[in-house]
């Protein structure tokens, strides 16, 4: 049996911060990424990345723009610190790149750590400790004073091995692990006192990252914590401040986002938001998020399914088909309102005079992330007629008339309804063909045809038809080939029709594209044919339309 909610959890504890400012701002420009895949994602891999998935991944975050990468923890294992050996003595890592390696604040680990990194150029060496209420108790049972003694040693610890490699360009981060778990005024007491042993300057820089190691508030709330902390340190414009939010409760973007307001510089995280439990804030949404608002996000994902590719391979985890910006499904419509917004979207901003994007239900453009527009109109049995209309105009250039498109719909409407799945652009376009006679089986086809033009208002057509596997040639009169051709059809059918509806247009735009012509007759008991044709000319595609049409009255 469960137990009441209430006997055994409490709410978060939020502290009152009325100053707060943050919620007028809005964000502006791109922070400082780090990318911390290598290291937080990988320690929560069920098999943690090889050296060959990890080279995978160190590339594709190079190719993707990303300047600081924590590229392991040296001192985990040997496949940690070979790795980072690796990439030193390869002299892998670009220039403008710097990479960051984790410790625990312990010396023993610290040593091994500056081992793993003689010859690097430049580094930031980030060191955490868990500082809440909760850890100092259970997991360390020491006092605030002993945590901040700790810390303090390993940060002097620290300093002492980048002082003894001059060469490198180190750059100190402090971790006050589960920060937003912690009484604000100790996180930031023990954040002065790491920032006092490393007296940070412009020749050794300081990062401080406050992380939500395990998400449990409101993102609201972790803005609050951010400005608080921000407002309240005293060597603010001495220290870079960086964020790097869990995803417990599902609000990692929300609160990565709202802490950029509250003045963060830096966000760590990972490619789709792979790492501990629910995983890191996912820096794909968070840069394309910024993207979408209009602000360089200084990394590229111009190929989106190349880099999911990749993820999934490196991480050994697949990705949600609804993940933003990234799952298969995301620039998919199947739901027939939505569709009829999208093709009017496309039909609109072929006129649209401004270059800005303004899509229904498309917030970024697919082609931007390397994705075609073929899939974000897919049909089923929830589409309406602009749902078959697009898979025909984008596969086929065919633009039906209105009324087709209507009648054309209920025909797929039947068939998805009966199949309950999804029809392919191929199964669309094998029922259009057979349909509207394109498939070149009906009972009246075409063989030849000849046209004389007697005066302005007078046709002669003479027809080769082959009419149920027999070949018959009739000749007709009109004031044009389509009523010539009513005439003879008439005659030699005995069914009493007409034109009601035809256009036609061009398949294609170079000289030799060929036509395509829609025809609706109706007979005298109301019923209603559409007949579709291709040919290489006009004449050809009216009248093979026309004959399509006809051969549907013919039982
Ligand atoms: C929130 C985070 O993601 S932090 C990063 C966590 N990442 C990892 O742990 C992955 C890599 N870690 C490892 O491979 C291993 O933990 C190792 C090799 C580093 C260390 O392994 P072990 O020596 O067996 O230690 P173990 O992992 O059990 O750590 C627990 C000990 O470290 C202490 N400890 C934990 N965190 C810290 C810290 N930041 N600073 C100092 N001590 C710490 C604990 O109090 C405990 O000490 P105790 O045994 O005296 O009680
Ligand atoms: C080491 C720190 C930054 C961490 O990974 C966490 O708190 O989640």
């Amino acid at each position: 049996m469960l137990t009441n909610p209430e006997t055994k959890y409490r709410p978060f504890n939020a502290f009152p911060f009325p100053e707060r400012t943050w919620p007028n701002k809005t964000i502006t420009q791109a922070p400082i990424w780090c990318a911390v895949d290598m290291r937080d994602g990988n320690q929560s891999l069920i098999n943690p990345m090889d050296h060959d998935r990890k080279i995978k991944f160190f590339n594709l975050l190079i190719e993707c723009g990303f300047k600081q990468i924590e590229v392991g923890f040296p001192s985990a294992s040997d496949t940690e610190f070979n790795f980072v050996r690796h990439l030193i003595e390869n002299n892998l890592i670009p220039d403008d790149v710097t990479i960051q390696v984790l410790t625990a604040a312990r010396p023993e680990l610290i040593e091994r750590t500056f081992e793993a990194l003689k010859g690097a150029k430049k580094v930031v060496i980030h060191v955490y400790n868990a500082i809440a209420e909760i850890f100092r108790r259970i997991v360390f049972n020491k006092s605030q004073d002993e945590i901040i003694e700790m810390s303090c040693n390993a940060a002097q610890l620290v300093s002492d091995f980048c002082e003894k490699n001059p060469d490198t360009h180190w750059t100190f981060e402090y971790s006050p692990e589960n920060f937003s778990l912690a009484e604000m005024d100790f996180a930031i007491r023990i954040c002065e006192a790491v920032t006092n042993v490393w007296k940070p300057s412009e020749q050794r820089p300081m990062i401080i990252n406050l992380p939500s190691s395990v998400e449990s508030s409101t993102p609201n709330i972790f803005a609050d914590q951010i400005e608080y902390f921000c407002t309240h340190f005293t060597q603010r414009d001495k220290v870079c401040i960086s964020v790097h939010p869990h995803n417990d409760r599902g609000t990692a973007i929300a609160a990565a986002e709202l802490s950029l307001l509250a003045g963060a510089d830096r966000i760590e995280g990972c490619l789709l938001g792979n790492g501990e439990r629910t995983g890191n804030v996912d820096l794909i949404i968070l840069a394309l998020n910024l993207y979408s608002q209009g602000i360089n996000p200084n990394v590229d994902f111009h190929d989106i399914k190349h880099v999911a590719a990749v993820v999934k391979e490196c991480n050994e985890l697949p990705v949600h088909p609804r993940h933003p910006y990234v799952g298969d499904l995301v620039f998919s419509a199947f739901s027939g309102s939505h569709q009829d917004a999208i093709k009017k979207g496309f039909q609109t901003r072929q006129k649209q005079e401004h270059s800005y994007w303004e899509m229904p239900y498309l917030p970024i453009d697919p082609a931007d992330l390397g994705c075609s527009y073929e899939a974000v109109i897919r049909v089923n049995s929830q589409s309406g007629k602009s749902g078959s209309a697009w898979v025909l105009q984008q596969n086929h250039g065919i633009e039906l008339p209105p009324h087709l498109q209507r009648e054309f719909s209920n025909v797929i409407q039947e068939k998805t309804d009966q199949s309950g799945h999804e029809l392919t652009p191929a199964e669309i376009w094998s029922t259009f063909r057979e349909e509207y006679g394109l498939t070149g089986q009906n009972k009246l086809t075409l063989q030849e045809f000849n046209v004389e033009q007697n005066s302005p208002n007078n046709t002669k057509l003479k027809l080769a038809l082959n009419i149920d596997g027999k070949k018959t040639t009739m000749i007709g009169e009109g004031n044009g080939v389509l009523s010539a051709g009513t005439a003879i059809l008439k005659e030699k059918t005995q069914v009493d029709f007409r034109i009601e509806e035809y256009t036609e247009h061009t398949l294609g735009k170079s000289s030799d594209s060929r036509s395509i012509s829609y025809i609706k007759c109706s007979n005298k008991k109301g019923e209603s044919c559409w007949g579709v044709a291709i040919d290489n000319d006009i004449l050809g595609s009216s009248l093979k339309a026309l004959l399509n049409a006809v051969s549907k009255f013919i039982k």
